[in-house]
């Protein structure tokens, strides 16, 4: 199973986490975030890591011209839209070049169908937890609700993924995901990764799965 450490903040940091070759890196584009990352990182240092890594900027309900500067800029390969971004949105998003993850906050219930109309225009979903703030909050939902999501599409599952719960994944009777997306369950402080904590991650994701 693929992991996405998401929400990258400092350089020398960084520099640790590229070091346990996660496959995605996430890095949030969103001011209101404690992990808000433009004044802390420059475009050089995120374009410089290395391709087998695949850079993710995290978004909330930008405009479609910012999202894609930004893509340009930090040489991001995926747009994360972690908003109320459209199926238009997306398509737009997608057209334009990078892969695109769209993200659904999942609350006790879901209506799968809300996914059918972004299908042609994402490369993955991602399920997180619900919450005013988005994202980040370190609580997991109600994986049950996943026992009736039968899409083709690969999702990344988010929200509250810690090393005491991500041993139930694979005993549940859920479509595996495709990635596991980590935040603040393996950080010090907002934006600072727990080195030893992601390494331990990196073993126990060896052996589980
Ligand atoms: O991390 C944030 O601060 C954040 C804020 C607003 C939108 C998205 C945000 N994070 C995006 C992610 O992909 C997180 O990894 C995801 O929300 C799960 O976070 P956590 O529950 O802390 O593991």
């Amino acid at each position: 199973m693929k992991l996405k450490v998401c929400g990258m903040k400092y350089l020398e940091n960084m520099e640790e986490v590229i070091k346990l070759s996660p496959d995605f890196l996430g890095f949030i584009f969103y001011p209101k975030s404690p992990r808000y990352m433009a004044d802390t990182l420059n475009p050089d240092e995120v374009a410089r890591i290395p391709a087998h890594i695949k850079k993710v900027g995290v978004f909330v309900n930008e405009t479609t011209d910012l999202v894609l500067e930004k893509v340009n800029r930090y040489r991001l390969d995926l747009a994360q839209l972690h908003g109320h971004e459209s199926p238009e949105f997306c398509e737009t998003i997608k057209k334009a070049g990078p892969g695109v993850i769209k993200v659904f906050s999942i609350d006790k219930v879901m209506d799968w169908s809300v996914l059918d109309s972004y299908k042609d225009y994402v490369d993955y979903f991602l399920f997180d937890t619900k919450s005013k703030h988005y994202g980040g909050t370190g609580k997991s939902f109600n994986w049950e609700v996943l026992k009736s999501y039968d899409s083709d599409i690969p999702y990344f599952l988010s929200g509250g993924v810690g090393l005491d719960n991500i041993g139930l994944i694979n005993k549940m009777p859920i479509k595996q995901p495709f990635a596991l997306d980590v935040n603040s369950r393996f950080e010090i402080a907002p934006g600072n990764k727990d080195i030893k904590q992601l390494a331990g991650l990196k073993e126990k994701l060896a052996l589980a799965f």
